[in-house]
């Protein structure tokens, strides 16, 4: 549900992607500014009686200015949406960053120096420590990581009550990422990809070796992209605006062993990344530590 600017259709698809498309897991964030959409979308849903809360899985995330009262930050995710409960909450990224505000806002200071202005008090171990405190009291079914790197997932690995469910992270065949997948699963971590199609106007899907991959199976390129993940036992959240993507996206094939090497072997010796915050550390992959 994330959406760089018009956020004003976010309740309709979401409804429509529950009710005509199937869909039962749905992402958000505080980040997103749609809490409010997708909790009167469920709410809706759910009236239709064709589908109940429980089959419903929505996962939120506390934004990095709540490093000190996550808690407060997942209230507020709450409080917008009107759910009871999150069914995954999320440390949104493992930097905390500087924060003045009850808000949590702005969400991307900068200092002078034009960098995100992080907060070194905190770290990204005691982010996720805060929210075992919210598995423990109900308000997260299940709680987790986006964007960690191997050796903060070691470490967090170390000083944790409970093992991360997930981690979520960019992943797709120009970010192939097997070492943090093949470490995460090891460790009983969920892997999701974001970022499926290379996010705002799917620029993977100009890709022509996926393209030719594509007309191999008879599909277009983006049920190869997210089938991609499927067929390595990662979960992935694409989003569309338009009903019939919404529709589309639900289409997964099986692929072929050949043909998922191929598709690894895209990103594996010049990985690109697309989603690049301007933080003032090494997102080297695979090797940051950060
Ligand atoms: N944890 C994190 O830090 C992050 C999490 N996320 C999550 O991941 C989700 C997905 O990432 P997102 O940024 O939305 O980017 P995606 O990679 O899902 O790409 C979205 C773009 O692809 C287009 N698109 C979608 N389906 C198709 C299709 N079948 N054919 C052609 N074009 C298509 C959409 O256009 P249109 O809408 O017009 O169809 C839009 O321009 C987010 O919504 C958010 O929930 C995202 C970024 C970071
Ligand atoms: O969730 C996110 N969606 C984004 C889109 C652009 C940049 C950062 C992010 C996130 O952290």
């Amino acid at each position: 549900t994330w959406s760089p600017d018009d956020r004003s259709q976010i309740r309709e698809c979401v409804e429509y992607a529950i009710l005509e498309a199937g869909y039962r897991h749905i992402d958000t964030a505080y980040l997103y500014g749609c809490e409010d959409q997708v909790g009167e979308a469920v709410r809706n849903a759910i009236a239709t009686g064709k589908v109940t809360r429980e089959e419903l899985f929505i996962t939120t995330k506390v934004w990095p200015t709540f490093h000190k009262r996550m808690e407060d930050g997942l209230d507020l995710s709450l409080k917008a949406s009107g759910l009871d409960y999150f069914d995954l909450v999320l440390v949104h990224w493992p930097i905390p960053v500087k924060c003045d505000s009850e808000d949590g806002k702005p969400f991307w200071p900068t200092n002078e120096d034009g960098y995100i202005a992080r907060d070194t008090s905190s770290n990204h171990i005691t982010m996720y420590q805060q929210l075992e405190k919210c598995l423990e009291n109900g308000k997260a079914k299940a709680i987790g990581v986006s964007n960690y790197s191997i050796p903060k997932l070691e470490s967090l690995l170390k000083e944790c009550k409970y093992v991360p469910a997930v981690n979520q992270c960019e992943l797709h065949p120009l970010l192939p990422r097997r070492d943090l997948c093949d470490f995460s699963t090891s460790k009983g971590i969920v892997m999701t990809s974001y970022f499926p199609f290379g996010g705002d106007g799917a620029p993977i899907l100009k890709n022509e070796a996926i393209a030719e991959i594509a007309e191999k199976y008879s599909v277009s390129s983006s049920t190869i992209l997210l089938s991609y993940h499927v067929n390595l036992g990662v979960s992935v959240v694409p989003k569309s605006f338009k009903p019939h993507r919404i529709k589309l996206n639900g289409k997964i094939v099986y692929l072929q062993k050949e043909d998922l090497k191929k598709l690894i072997d895209i990103g594996k010796e010049k990985p690109h990344r697309f989603n690049n915050i301007n933080y003032d550390v090494d997102l080297e992959f695979g090797k940051e530590d950060w």
